[in-house]
């Protein structure tokens, strides 16, 4: 995964994945009839919604981007019709040549990690191995420690698949527990070294591991001591945007080569038409593209 992540991000010289996290506000109000006419006041009417916004988006702007990241929360609240919808959108995204990180956040004890790890494991029944979500990386919890975090790292190498786990959180009371001290050091300095420590189980051949950490844009200080301390580590950035992170903010989230970070922006990008005056909702999608190409000049600007 982080290979072809990293070949993608310089091929579209753009270091942005596109956040697939679709609320029922966000829907245009065109989309949102026809569903409920042919669907009724349903959960499959929504999933519907879901997967019409996303394909739409994700047609109109595959190809300046090297990633989308479907956050399953949005999804499951509407049940199996929901899960449904996340499981196209991956399909469809794949179909396009885009990497999806599935937005999951799991973490438990080491059978049920196991079982969770499906998500880019896949399963097998009677010898017969399929591949039922197709995500290409996760997002991970690591507060029950490297029980939750081994089985995921054996479908890295057995499938190259790829992990980013939570390091410094880009949301306001992540630091309750992040910036605890222990032994005079924050706990997300802690939890740094036993992600890179992890990272060393599963390499990739650019310098960096299939093992990913999660850094937010919106605490600059601790993103820029991260990077030194995690050279082998990509960093998956939420908090551009709807979360008041900014481009010039991450100029030292980067690598000497302008590498090593993808920005995630989700309302920012997927529902700009509803901030954008210059276009109507049909053209939604438009607004997004337009987003893009934005974000993308933006990280230009401070990319070395
Ligand atoms: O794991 C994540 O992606 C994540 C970690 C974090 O610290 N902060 C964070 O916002 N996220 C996710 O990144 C996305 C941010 O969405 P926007 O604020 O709309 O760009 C959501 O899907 C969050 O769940």
């Amino acid at each position: 995964m982080i290979d072809q992540l990293i070949n993608k991000i310089k091929a579209t010289q753009n270091p942005t994945v596109v956040g697939l996290d679709p609320t029922y506000a966000m829907i245009p109000t065109f989309i949102k009839e026809e569903m409920l006419e042919t669907y009724g006041k349903t959960p499959k009417a929504v999933a519907e919604m879901f997967l019409q916004f996303n394909k739409a988006i994700i047609d109109e702007v595959h190809d300046l981007i090297p990633s989308v990241k479907p956050q399953i929360a949005m999804y499951e609240q509407y049940g199996l019709e929901g899960l449904r919808a996340y499981i196209e959108t991956i399909a469809y995204a794949k179909a396009k040549g885009l990497v999806v990180i599935g937005d999951v956040k799991r973490g438990d004890i080491a059978s049920t990690a196991a079982a969770y790890a499906g998500h880019i494991a896949g399963v097998e029944i009677e010898g017969v191995h399929m591949d039922l979500w197709q995500e290409d990386a996760v997002t991970l919890n690591p507060y029950m420690g490297f029980d939750g975090i081994e089985p995921f790292i054996k479908a890295c190498n057995d499938y190259h698949r790829g992990l980013f786990i939570l390091v410094k959180t880009s949301n306001p009371s992540g630091k309750e527990l992040q910036d605890l001290l222990v032994d005079g050091v924050p706990l997300y300095d802690k939890t740094a070294d036993l992600v890179s420590e992890w990272g060393e189980l599963a390499m990739g051949t650019m310098g960096y591991s299939e093992i990913g950490a999660v850094v937010g844009a919106t605490y600059k200080e601790q993103g820029i001591e991260l990077r030194k301390r995690m050279p082998h580590t990509f960093f998956l950035v939420p908090g551009y945007g709807a979360q008041g992170g900014k481009a010039e903010d991450l100029k030292d989230y980067f690598d000497k080569d302008g590498n090593g970070i993808i920005v995630n922006s989700s309302r920012g990008i997927i529902a700009a038409y509803q901030k954008d005056k210059e276009v109507t909702e049909k053209e939604f999608a438009i607004a997004a593209k337009k987003a893009v190409l934005a974000m993308r000049d933006d990280l230009q600007g401070v990319m070395r």
